[in-house]
């Protein structure tokens, strides 16, 4: 404000005849460095602060993944999770480190140049707020249909990313199968959609805000305050140095109030993403006791138990009732038909979920009372998607025991029959995957196999997963499988079932519910689901060796 209000100092001495107008110059130039510093101040202020902010809310953030169940994970994909933690925290930088700044400066010399116009004459006040008034009654007519769509803008938008997602996934499949054209229609029809929508939008709201805008630039003020000022200075009621001021300070509002609108739309973004990061925080965590208990792997009596445990996603009841015991360093072989319920029970073994009704109990403590850590240093598990992270091969093995030395850890690998594998990698087991070393599933799974067989946990839930392997992968999956299971309890997931034909028990379950129970040769002598399943899986097997050998 300094240097305005040095113009209209000078004007008003000059006018006066008094030529000593340096001194005015003077602090109008104090004035200024003392801003350059000011904002300069505010500004590693504000950065300061944004530093701690979102140093915070990272921390609460990673603080909040970890309490939060396993399954919350699945069915999540990660870039949900990305989004949030990186993408929408580096968002709010622009609200904390900026917003703030920008919104206070461009707010504060309108206040201050509207109160010292009341002062110097508060009729010619009013007239300068006038075209400020009917634009903005203009724009909040344009606007009060429109705001209300701006979410379906953000779906659309939303809507736009899934379809061009699709499409670039699907590419493969649509080429191959799809007649020409297929795989961008839907993308073409929604980029369409859209752009209908959204020309509809505009147009709804462009006259207006375009009257509006016009409305409340420093032109139309201008216009209005010359004419009117310079009327009643010609008459004597406004002396011209006050005039003068109008015209000097007049703008300072429209401008100061089109800077604040244009501060304000990343204001609202940060809000929107500031609400993000709210819902990922305040999102259910499994309940953990205020007094944990610690399971005595000595006590006598199965190592799990499952009672009468009941699972439901939503509607759809994927576990009615199961009852379940691991005996220890027993082999339990989970088989059924899809959808029956298989991966779901394994997953409340490392606490994926709890279950809605009954309990998991681990040497007879109920889960939910032990600490998550303590829990993941009886359990250990090899899912399908095996997860490597982005780091050495070494680390990614010796994740669960990140004190093992070389040898355990190529001993580990050598038992899940992957050691010969990670040696023929230019950088052997210091290769990371996906910057210099690329593996199949299969080798992947072996390597969380190895990972598993240095953890070292009594507790051991596996996917088999052979499903989709070759036959070499399967047979080296399978004895890394039967390595990382001796001396231990395991419940596995067979997809195979010539694979578990040597369990100590097969559960068979069927739309939720165990159906049948026993070893292999029982099973078959029931007559029942198992044995049907067994011939199928037999006849499947022969008629494709048919089949090969006809060829
Ligand atoms: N995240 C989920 N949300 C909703 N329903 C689910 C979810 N996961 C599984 N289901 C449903 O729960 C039931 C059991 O699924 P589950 O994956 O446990 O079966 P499964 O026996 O492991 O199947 P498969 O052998 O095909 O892997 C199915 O009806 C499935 O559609």
């Amino acid at each position: 404000m300094a240097p305005l209000v040095a113009v209209v100092e000078i004007s008003r001495r000059l006018l006066r005849g008094d030529t000593d107008v340096w001194p005015v110059i003077v602090v109008a130039l104090m004035a200024l460095v003392v801003k350059q510093f000011g904002t300069f101040g505010a500004g590693l202020l504000a950065h300061l602060a944004d530093i701690r902010v979102s140093f915070g809310i990272r921390r609460e953030l990673l603080g909040k993944l970890r309490r939060l169940p396993l399954g919350w994970f699945t069915d999540r994909n990660s870039g949900t999770v990305k989004k949030v933690v990186e993408d929408d925290v580096a968002a709010l930088h622009q609200l904390i480190a900026h917003s703030v700044v920008e919104v206070t400066a461009a707010a504060v010399p309108p206040v201050v140049a509207i109160g010292y116009l009341f002062v110097v004459d508060w009729r010619m006040a009013l007239v300068s707020l006038l075209p400020l008034v009917v634009g903005m009654i203009v724009y909040q007519r344009a606007m009060a249909g429109a705001g209300t769509k701006y979410p379906v803008f953000m779906e659309w938008l939303t809507r736009l990313s899934a379809a061009a997602v699709e499409f670039v996934n699907g590419i493969g499949v649509v080429k191959a199968f799809g007649p020409p054209g297929v795989a961008s229609r839907r993308f073409q029809e929604v980029s369409r959609n859209f752009a209908r929508f959204f020309l509809d939008w505009a147009r709804s709201t462009s006259r207006a805000s375009v009257i509006a805008e016009i409305l409340v630039s420093p032109a139309s003020v201008l216009v209005v305050l010359t004419t009117v000022g310079g009327v009643l200075t010609a008459a004597g009621h406004l002396p011209l140095a006050s005039f003068i001021s109008f015209l000097v300070f007049g703008t300072v509002t429209t401008t100061g109030l089109m800077t604040l609108m244009t501060s304000v739309h990343p204001l609202v973004t940060s809000l929107a993403v500031a609400r993000d990061i709210r819902s990922l925080l305040s999102a259910p965590e499994l309940p953990v006791a205020t007094h944990p208990v610690v399971p005595d792997a000595d006590a006598p009596g199965p190592v799990i138990r499952m009672r009468g445990v009941r699972f439901a996603y939503g509607e759809t009841v994927a576990l009615d009732g199961v009852d379940l015991e691991l005996e220890r360093g027993t082999v339990t072989a989970l088989v059924g038909p899809s959808g029956s319920g298989k991966s779901t029970l394994a997953k409340l073994l490392p606490r994926f979920d709890d279950p809605q009704q009954g309990s998991v109990e681990l040497h007879g403590a109920d889960l939910r009372t032990i600490d998550p850590s303590e829990l993941y240093r009886h359990v250990a598990f090899v899912f399908q998607d095996a997860a490597m992270l982005r780091m050495s091969i070494r680390d990614n093995i010796r994740l669960g025991r990140p004190d093992a030395d070389d040898a355990a850890v190529r001993a580990a690998a050598g038992k899940a029959q992957i050691l010969n594998r990670l040696d023929e990698l230019p950088r052997g087991l210091e290769s990371v995957i996906g910057e210099d070393a690329e593996l199949s599933g299969g080798e992947c799974q072996r390597v969380c196999i190895a990972r598993a067989i240095l953890a070292d946990r009594p507790v051991l839930v596996l996917d088999e997963a052979t499903a989709s392997a070759d036959p070499e992968n399967e047979a080296r999956i399978q004895d890394a499988l039967s390595e990382v299971a001796r001396d231990r309890t395991v419940l596995v997931i067979a997809h195979r079932l010539s694979t578990i034909r040597n369990a100590d028990r097969i559960l068979v379950l069927d739309a939720g519910r165990v159906v049948e129970q026993g070893r292999h040769d029982e099973l078959l002598a029931l007559q029942g689901l198992y044995a049907r399943m067994w011939q199928h899986d037999q006849h499947a097997r022969t008629s494709a060796v048919t089949k090969v050998e006809a060829r």
